[in-house]
């Protein structure tokens, strides 16, 4: 399943930001920085952003730690992250404080304790192991330390569940699929049908040993954001 993950990322690098962009509106602008709030950065801090991509979140999360702090961005997606990498360069001050690790998050090249926060933004719903994904995150996490963990999930309502499942199937997959990439679109719709929703990311949470863990719903309940603390 690793492998199958990372060639979807690789294979939709070269669209993947404009699609965003297209297929929410520009919304998705709007979640990012939601859990970049959320994770409470500040100047100065260490801050770590899982399954980073192209680096939305990660570019975010270093203007706010500013050229005192650092960010490391971390995905296993060599194509996304080259993306990230031309995005940081020649901008100040990304090149200083920015760190792109092409790494996998169920097995973090980080000591324990290290990172003051840290996000990931639609990753979590992505790993072959979700408990284990959260377990590293657990572990790099300095004590008392937030993270924000911004997903799509099915919502409760079944009117929006089905107008969800409508927009997958009639604006998403036949853009997607005007750009080459169908299959790679239209995984989405599978991967949320086994993605837990925000109770059992709360119980997920608490079970790997968070101290605190909060689910956030947003965009009328399509999305929502988990925030745990160590
Ligand atoms: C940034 C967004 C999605 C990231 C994303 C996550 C994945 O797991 C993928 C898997 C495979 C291919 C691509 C992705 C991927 O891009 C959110 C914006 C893009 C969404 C595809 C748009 C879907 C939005 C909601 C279902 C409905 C919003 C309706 C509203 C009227 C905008
Ligand atoms: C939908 S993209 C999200 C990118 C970015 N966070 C954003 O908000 O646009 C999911 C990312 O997770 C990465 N990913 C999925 N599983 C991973 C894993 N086990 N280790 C590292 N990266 C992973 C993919 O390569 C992809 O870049």
């Amino acid at each position: 399943m690793t492998h199958e993950i990372r060639a979807i990322f690789d294979r939709i690098a070269p669209v993947y930001d404009q699609l965003n962009d297209w297929l929410s509106l520009g919304q998705h602008r709007i979640w990012k920085e939601m859990a970049i709030k959320w994770s409470h950065p500040q100047p100065g801090d260490t801050f770590l952003d899982l399954c980073c991509g192209s680096g939305d979140i990660t570019l975010g999360l270093a203007r706010r730690v500013g050229a005192t702090g650092h960010v490391y961005g971390v995905d296993f997606s060599a194509n996304l992250l080259k993306m990230a990498q031309e995005r940081s360069q020649g901008n100040y001050p990304y090149q200083s404080t920015i760190t792109w690790v092409e790494a996998d998050v169920l097995n973090l090249p980080f000591d324990s304790n290290q990172f003051d926060g840290a996000t990931m933004g639609y990753g979590l719903r992505n790993v072959k192991d979700i408990p284990r994904s959260l377990q590293e995150l657990y572990r790099v996490l300095k004590p008392s330390a937030k993270a924000a963990i911004l997903d799509f999930h099915r919502p409760e309502n079944q009117q929006l569940r089905s107008f969800q499942q409508w927009y997958l199937d009639n604006v998403v997959v036949p853009i997607a699929t005007q750009l080459g990439v169908k299959e790679e679109y239209a995984y989405i719709s599978p991967s949320l049908d086994r993605f837990p929703g925000g109770k059992e990311q709360v119980e997920l949470a608490y079970e790997v040993g968070f101290a605190s863990a909060t689910h956030y719903p947003i965009a009328n309940g399509m999305m929502g954001v988990l925030v745990v603390s160590k």
